[in-house]
């Protein structure tokens, strides 16, 4: 039905056109007569005059037909791709055909006769109209496509394609006769290169994990814009102030001229000081006026763009916050604090601005153009007769920009990530002695940013250039046309000069439409990812669990299957089923990297399996209320990580009403008060970032206190101790020994000796309970997997415990 409909369309527009450019030349006689002959007197090529003859108008609709032809056989023949790319060319006959019909009206007005005749404006009226409405027929029914994706596709295509060329490789990956070249001369530079090459590439498909999912849901044009206008649109009372202000700016702004010059003129033709005085005051008071419009609208404006902006970054800052966390596993942090800081505030700072400039200057042209109309209609139409190559032009540029603002800003993201990554990790950094390294991965970084920007002001260069010429040709056309008129009688020499005035200002507005148009482009680059994010509907919401049942501390693992988001092949749990008993310790063991702490970070709700489901006393955990699910269940992790308050503010992270005396008790319990009242400002001591400031065994006893603190009945011990030395292990065990009493434990550890212990004891393999028991039990297994394990360690461990005449530390 629609396909018809489309077909109608186009049939329809060819009708129309042969129609109505037929019928006018009928109409080639004064006043509203119908007239068969004039047709065919037309047609007489021998009588043809391009002074007074329709004929091109008829060539121009053929024109039209045949390209509308061709368009046709192209896709027909299922090459609509090509077509595709070949649009421009039909903007480029839509922009002759234009200047051809309005340069024709122009010739006609030489013979003042011909001015007379109806068919003369008929035949330009319609020659515009359908000239330009062709490319958009085309697209609309033989292009399945809307207009910005076809460009859209376009573009990338060209931009992918020049990148490819740009390193050497065509479309299909392999290498150009110059990479060619270089490989064989300098083998082994090429080599480095193309695998630095290829290294960067997968960097960048790692980089871009937001680009791909956006580039998957990317909304069109129109309905970014909409978001975009309804952040700013918050503040819509702020805004409408500032804008009513620019409205009377605006009228002052148009009628200044026109007021003055007649009043000064009357003032001169009159010889009267009075009148003189009297404008001076006018123009004093509308002056006056204009200052406190602007300053009180500035007021206005800067106030709705900080709290736009203040909104926007908390906005982004919540989304993010509210993300699962295989988004963190995807996107790194600079990256992210690049658009919290760079990207949020490019929309704030230049949409109501760019509202403005375009109420402004929409103000000045729609109010200059009639006015120039007025003074001269066939002045103004040769005025704007460049004006569609400049839309064009400014459309495509347009494109380009938001192209190559969203590779800037990402390229920025880049940059800035590298310097985030490097400053948290610079002990690292130092010890590796790596700083040349760091510094020349963020000079590659940089330079990718600097190309990529330099691109854009060469770009930007040769389109100011561009229009600069255009108005360059159009002042040269308005000063030789305009002479020709006024020396001809046909215009006032005042008219001229107020003529020229209007021009300028109609200049002014075009001019900043220009700059505008590619500004809103940059935006709406920059803006795409952060709107992106704060669209995004994270897949495991937190915030849909509603239930706050007690918690006795029973944790099921039913037939769970789960693979990483970012690696969805590689299974890493295959159907696992294990009863962890309330009020018991269990550990988990196996080789590494066969998924216990996977199996840790289901429990923490950290990512949600594929199949199968996970209970806490029989309710599914999702269905937990999260803040309630989080006090009954508390992890302390290998490496915990501290904030860079105070060892109070630690303790006391995420309770909001801990008392000094809930964090006394627990400071007890992970031994954490011995240390800390040796310290000379006691529990107001700063952690430093990231805990830096602290000692391992220190951080891992705060860490341990800040679990307890929530009274947890699930306590998760993944290698809590692993990374310590004897000293600060026995005093960490000893604390975790106090708590584990009377809590569901679950520990994981490679050192065995730390788990013989437990109650349970289950051997993860590949991602399954492959054996299950306590030590002497799973220890009469000699074909177990534990049974090799722990006498693979226990050798170890017997001498050590020879060596040292006491056993290792057992906290269980
Ligand atoms: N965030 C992640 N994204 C993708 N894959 C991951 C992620 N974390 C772990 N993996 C992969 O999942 C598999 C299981 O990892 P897991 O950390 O659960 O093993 P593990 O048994 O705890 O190992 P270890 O004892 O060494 O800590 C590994 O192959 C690992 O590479």
């Amino acid at each position: 039905m629609r396909n018809l409909i489309l077909k109608l369309l186009l049939l329809l527009h060819v009708i129309f056109d042969v129609t109505i450019t037929l019928i006018a030349l009928g109409f080639y006689s004064p006043g509203w007569h119908f007239n068969l002959d004039s047709i065919f007197s037309t047609f007489n090529f021998s009588r043809y005059s391009y002074w007074t003859s329709p004929l091109d108008y008829v060539a121009l609709s053929l024109l039209r037909q045949v390209s509308l032809l061709i368009a046709i056989i192209i896709v027909r023949r299922g090459k609509s791709e090509k077509l595709k790319k070949w649009m421009l060319i039909y903007d480029i006959l839509g922009i002759i055909g234009y200047m051809i019909a309005v340069l024709k009206l122009l010739i006609f007005d030489e013979t003042p006769e011909n001015m007379k005749y109806p068919g003369v404006y008929m035949n330009t009226g319609s020659s515009i109209f359908l000239t330009f409405s062709l490319p958009f027929v085309i697209r609309k029914t033989l292009l399945n496509k809307k207009n910005g994706d076809v460009e859209y596709e376009r573009l990338n295509e060209n931009q992918e394609n020049s990148t490819n060329v740009e390193n050497g490789t065509t479309s299909n990956g392999t290498s150009n006769g110059t990479s060619n070249e270089t490989a064989t001369s300098t083998s082994t530079p090429s080599t480095s290169s193309s695998s630095e090459s290829t290294e960067n590439k997968k960097d960048e498909e790692e980089d871009d994990a937001v680009t791909k999912e956006e580039k998957e849901k990317r909304l069109p044009l129109s309905k970014h814009l909409w978001q975009i206008v309804k952040l700013c649109g918050k503040q819509w009372k702020w805004f409408t102030a500032a804008y009513s202000l620019l409205l009377i700016d605006c009228i002052l702004n148009l009628i200044e001229p026109a007021l003055y010059s007649q009043m000064m003129s009357t003032a001169i033709q009159m010889k009267s000081f009075d009148i003189l005085k009297k404008a001076c005051l006018v123009l004093a008071i509308v002056q006056f006026s204009e200052a406190t419009c602007n300053t009180v609208r500035y007021i206005c404006m800067q106030y709705a763009e900080r709290l736009t902006a203040r909104n926007i970054r908390i906005g982004l800052f919540k989304s993010i916050l509210h993300q699962d966390i295989s988004f963190f596993d995807e996107n790194k942090t600079g990256q992210l604090m690049s658009r919290i800081t760079h990207d949020s505030e490019s929309i704030s700072n230049s949409l109501p601005v760019y509202i403005e400039t375009t109420t402004n200057n929409l103000f000045m042209l729609f109010g200059s153009a009639p006015i120039m109309f007025y003074y001269s209609w066939q002045l103004s139409i040769s005025t704007f007769i460049t004006f569609p190559i400049t839309l064009l032009m400014t459309k495509y540029y347009g494109l380009f920009v938001e192209k190559l603002s969203e590779k800037e800003n990402d390229a920025t993201a880049v940059s800035n990530e590298t310097v985030e990554e490097v400053l948290s990790a610079i002990r690292t950094v130092r010890s590796f002695a790596a700083e040349k390294m760091e510094h020349s991965r963020y000079t590659r970084n940089t330079d990718a940013w600097f190309k990529i920007s330099i691109k854009s002001v060469i770009v930007g260069t040769f389109y100011n250039y561009f229009w600069a010429t255009m108005w360059n040709i159009e002042d040269v056309v308005i000063y030789l046309y305009g002479g020709y008129l006024t020396l001809n009688g046909r215009m006032a020499p005042e008219a001229l000069l107020t003529y020229v005035f209007y021009h300028w200002r109609l200049h002014a507005a075009l001019n900043a439409f220009s700059s505008l148009f590619s500004d809103v482009m940059k935006t709406i680059g920059s803006s795409r990812k952060v709107i992106h994010i704060m669209n995004r509907h994270p897949e495991l919401d937190y915030e849909v669990g509603t239930e706050t049942p007690e918690v006795v501390g029973n944790i099921i693992f039913e037939d769970v299957e789960f693979a990483y988001p970012t690696r969805k092949t590689a299974k890493v749990l295959n159907g696992i089923s294990l009863s962890i008993e309330p009020g018991k310790t269990i550990a988990l063991v196996g080789p590494s990297g066969n998924g216990k702490s996977t199996l840790v970070s289901l429990i923490q709700q950290f990512y949600a399996p594929q199949s199968g489901q996970i209970l806490l006393d029989g309710t599914p955990v999702q269905n937990i209320d999260h803040h309630h699910y989080h006090t009954k269940i508390a992890l302390v992790a290998q490496e915990p990580t501290l904030f860079s308050g105070t060892i109070r503010e630690n303790i006391l992270y995420g309770i909001e009403d801990g008392t000094d005396e809930d964090m006394m008790r627990v400071s007890e319990m992970a031994n954490v008060h011995e240390f800390v009242s040796k310290m000379e400002k006691g529990y107001d001591t700063k952690c430093g970032e990231k805990g830096v400031q602290m000692s391992g065994g220190q951080k891992q006893r705060i860490a341990i206190a800040r679990a307890l603190i929530r009274n947890p009945r699930v306590l998760i011990l993944d290698e809590a101790t692993s990374a310590l030395d004897a000293d600060s292990e026995s005093m960490v065990q000893e604390a975790l020994n106090r708590c584990a009493r009377e809590r569901t434990v679950v520990v994981i550890a490679h050192r065995l000796s730390t788990v013989r212990s437990a109650d349970r004891i289950a051997v993860i393999e590949k991602g399954n309970v492959t054996e299950m028991g306590n030590h002497e039990e799973l220890m009469k297994n000699e074909s177990g997997l534990y049974y090799k394990l722990v006498s693979k360690q226990l050798g170890l461990d017997v001498k050590k415990e020879e060596k040292e005449e006491k056993p290792i530390v057992d906290f269980f």
